[in-house]
């Protein structure tokens, strides 16, 4: 077999939380969650190739904003599944993001790894609490502090408008600045969407608990949902994680192109996507 014969590729899809309910905190700190996750079609991308040792390559357009050492989550998932690997992370999503893209890679790379060493994945929550749900990378509802993660079906496709103003964001400060930990859950039993804009309609009704504290911590985030909310073809604008990527849901995929088109021109300076969430 030649060593492209042996190359495993991997999608790290960016992970929107569409509803983000804050309801309780452990006593080590950890908050507990409610979450509605779904996946993007636009992500990073981890190729593998077996080797006696493990080197890790970062190329695209984000590469700069990650660092190359043991801190990077590729390297991180690499030594705890224990497979030797030639890495490429080929990084298209920003960074401290609250779009899981240091999760996503981790997951991404597990997957990658465990399929050229044929090793069984490992537990994943020690490397984030966001790796689990990205490791399923589709519709799921986590809970718990993110090691609870059950697969939704029929979640509506959702076409949307990913933005994000270039500025990065701490996750840690923002669950610290939250000042309500005890928030209402989503209702126990989800609802049977009819379809992308029933699903939207319901949404609204949910929250991101993080989307307070953390604006308060970055005010571009106040600046891109009134981006987002300025034409007519979101339905709901939202924060995904701790931010500072917002969402926009819009009726078609043609819409979220249009909205992204526009943003893109009134902010050259963010970062604008237009993509399917499923
Ligand atoms: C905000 C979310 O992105 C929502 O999906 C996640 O809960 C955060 O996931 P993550 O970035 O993978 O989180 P980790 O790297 O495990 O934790 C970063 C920090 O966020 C805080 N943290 C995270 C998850 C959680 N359930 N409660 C927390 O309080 C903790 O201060 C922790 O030190
Ligand atoms: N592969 C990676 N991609 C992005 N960031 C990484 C990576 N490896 C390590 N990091 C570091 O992790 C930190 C968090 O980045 P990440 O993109 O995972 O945050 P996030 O989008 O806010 O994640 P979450 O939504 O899970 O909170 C950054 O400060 C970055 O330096």
């Amino acid at each position: 077999m030649t060593a492209a014969e042996a190359a495993v590729h991997e999608a790290a899809p960016a992970k929107i939380n569409l509803a983000l309910h804050v309801t309780g905190r452990r006593a080590d700190g950890y908050h507990l969650l409610d979450s509605l996750v779904a996946f993007a079609d636009a992500g990073d991308r981890v190729t593998a190739r077996a080797a006696g040792q493990t080197r890790l390559h970062v190329t695209g357009p984000m590469a700069a904003r990650v660092p190359v050492d043991a801190r990077n989550s590729v390297l991180r998932a690499a030594a705890l599944i224990g497979v030797s690997a030639d890495i490429t992370l080929d990084k298209h999503l920003p960074a401290a993001a609250g779009i899981g893209g240091g999760s996503s890679d981790a997951a991404a790379t597990l997957r990658a790894l465990a399929r050229l060493g044929d090793r069984p994945l490992p537990e994943a929550l020690s490397l984030g609490a966001d790796v689990p749900v990205c490791l399923l990378a589709g519709a799921a509802r986590m809970c718990g502090i993110g090691e609870d993660v059950a697969r939704v079906e029929g979640l509506p496709a959702l076409d949307a408008v990913l933005v994000n103003p270039g500025v990065p964001v701490a996750t840690p400060e923002v669950f610290a600045r939250l000042e309500c930990r005890g928030n209402a859950a989503m209702p126990e039993v989800l609802p049977r969407w009819r379809d992308g804009a029933d699903c939207a309609r319901w949404l609204a009704a949910q929250r991101n608990d993080l989307e307070a504290p953390a604006q308060a911590l970055c005010p571009a985030i106040g600046a891109v949902l009134e981006r987002l909310r300025a034409g007519a073809g979101c339905t709901l604008a939202r924060m995904s994680g701790s931010g500072a990527t917002c969402f926009g849901l819009c009726p078609d995929a043609a819409t979220a192109r249009a909205e992204a088109a526009r943003i893109a021109v009134e902010r050259p300076d963010w970062w604008v996507v237009a993509t399917r969430l499923r």
